[in-house]
């Protein structure tokens, strides 16, 4: 018999609603799952099972009477970076490891008013730099897949690797995720999950800890497109207090489930074969495109012709805008702080001690970008690049509706695996940042495992604010791959 942990988010909304299983049971046996397996995955920085479980009471009492929103008595953990009233919240640094906001972000607001139970808050790179989750203050996240007969350790992919892992392993039925240059996309691929990066605008930013403002985008993380659909349509709409999110009405994603993708015209960007991509991902996504066709849909190769600017523009442009947002954490007005007999002397002290390697290193080539002397050179300069890969993009959809590429260039791979070379681990958003780049949607499913047993996934992006078409081709994927398979460490393998 399968477990109360194989229920995907639209199965368990639906027991719910027929009251076949209590929010409470729901929620107890999550938090059992999360005392059972979290020491070894670490996905959860802060848990919260006192507040679940009263969110959860107040849920059955809801269901009882025939109410509660679309997420009433839904289990959810929280990507720490989103600010929730009263829940410390700390971006996985040391320099917010004791920061308790009086405010709840707006997404996680959405979540809460449609009944969500949220079991805790969910690790991720220090800031949301990375792409391994190896960058937290609160050590690093374990994948719940391993390779096969090895009991090596893989990492669970970044920035959002606490969600992925959670998710993956059954600890929650869904999470929230950010992605800048790949941070949901990529951490899905590597365990086997789903996940949207709305377009730029789509959901708001407020109360959500800044890495990159023009660049940072929430969006859901779980088991399949229908979850996600369901959780996006939450967390998404516009906001007031975020002068960037766009005042268009929020879509019924599920409903784009059922669209089917006859005569869409899907692109393969020709410059995505990059070299030294592994034969399996380059076979893949040949097997994507074999999918969507055979699903009625028109193969249709593109050209992107900026792709090879995409990397070291986003990491101009992301670091620049990083060294700005966290000039913030001077250790007067937030977190930790470190006392010294100068006010320089104290800020320099704070943020020696509160930052991490990879969040320094960030921030002093942000600050030396955007230096006089230099700011033109590099700064001004990605934009206007940035601008040209924007324009590739829209010169594509003229002609194909949504395009298919692979979501990574590799699985997940071992934590000790972790390059020396900075630049080896940026290489991983090769696929990823140049859609954050132009601010248009993508997604992530997983298509299949390779030969070492490890989950990889397919990206599609898609036009501005046109996930419905996205969701539509993902689940054509999803039934085609029917990727059932679960991780080694799951919440329904009991030990
Ligand atoms: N935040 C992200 O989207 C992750 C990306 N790998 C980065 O390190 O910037």
């Amino acid at each position: 018999m399968s477990s109360i942990h194989d229920l995907t988010l639209a199965s368990a909304r639906d027991a719910l609603k027929a009251r076949k299983i209590s929010a409470v049971e729901l929620t107890n046996a999550h938090i059992d799952a999360i005392e059972r397996l979290d020491g070894q995955l670490n996905s959860f920085i802060t848990r919260t099972p006192d507040q679940a479980r009263e969110a959860a009471k107040v849920s059955d009492e809801a269901l009882a009477k025939g109410e509660g929103g679309s997420l009433c008595g839904i289990p959810l953990g929280i990507k720490d970076l989103f600010c929730t009233n009263g829940v410390r919240t700390t971006a996985a640094s040391k320099i917010l490891g004791n920061f308790v906001p009086p405010y709840e972000s707006t997404v996680t607001a959405n979540l809460l008013k449609d009944g969500a139970v949220f079991l805790g808050k969910l690790n991720l790179d220090e800031f949301a730099m990375g792409s391994a989750n190896l960058t937290s203050a609160f050590g690093p996240v374990e994948n719940p897949w391993k390779r096969k007969g090895s009991d090596v350790k893989l990492v669970p992919g970044g920035s959002s690797g606490g969600s992925a892992a959670a998710v993956a392993a059954g600890l929650v039925l869904g999470a929230t995720g950010t992605d800048t240059g790949g941070s949901i996309r990529q951490p899905a691929a590597f365990t086997g999950i789903a996940g949207i990066k709305p377009t730029y605008g789509r959901c708001s930013r407020f109360g959500t800890i800044a890495f990159a403002s023009s660049l940072d985008q929430a969006g859901p993380m779980a088991r399949n497109l229908q979850d996600c659909a369901i959780l996006l349509e939450s967390m998404a709409g516009f906001d007031p207090r975020d002068s960037t999110s766009v005042d268009t009405p929020v879509p019924h994603y599920e409903a784009a489930l059922k669209r089917g993708v006859k005569g869409l015209r899907v692109g393969i960007p020709k410059e995505y074969h990059v070299e030294g991509m592994p034969a399996e991902i380059e076979a893949l996504w040949q097997q994507g495109m074999d999918w969507l066709r055979d699903a009625g849909a028109e193969i249709v190769e593109v050209s992107l012709p900026h792709t090879k600017y995409g990397l070291p523009t986003y990491y101009i442009a992301a670091l620049a805008e990083a060294s700005s947002n966290l000039a913030r954490y001077d250790g007067v007005r937030f977190g930790e702080r470190v006392s010294a007999p100068t006010l320089d002397g104290l800020y320099e002290a704070s943020r020696a001690a509160g930052f991490g390697d990879e969040v320094k290193r960030r921030i002093l080539i942000g600050t030396h970008v955007l230096s006089s002397g230099y700011y033109d050179a590099y700064y001004l300069r990605a934009q206007k690049v940035r601008t040209l890969i924007q324009q590739d993009f829209l010169k594509a959809f003229e002609k194909v509706d949504v395009l298919l590429t692979p979501t990574a260039p590799s699985g997940a791979f071992a934590q000790d695996e972790k390059p020396s070379d900075p630049v080896q681990m940026y290489l991983n958003d090769v696929f990823t940042v140049p859609a954050s780049m132009a601010g248009v949607p993508a997604l992530s499913v997983p298509a299949g495992l390779d030969a070492r047993g490890v989950p990889l996934g397919l990206q599609l992006i898609g036009k501005f604010f046109d996930e419905e078409t996205l969701i539509a081709a993902g689940h054509a994927i999803e039934q085609a791959a029917a990727f059932h398979y679960r991780p080694t460490i799951h919440a329904g393998v009991s030990a």
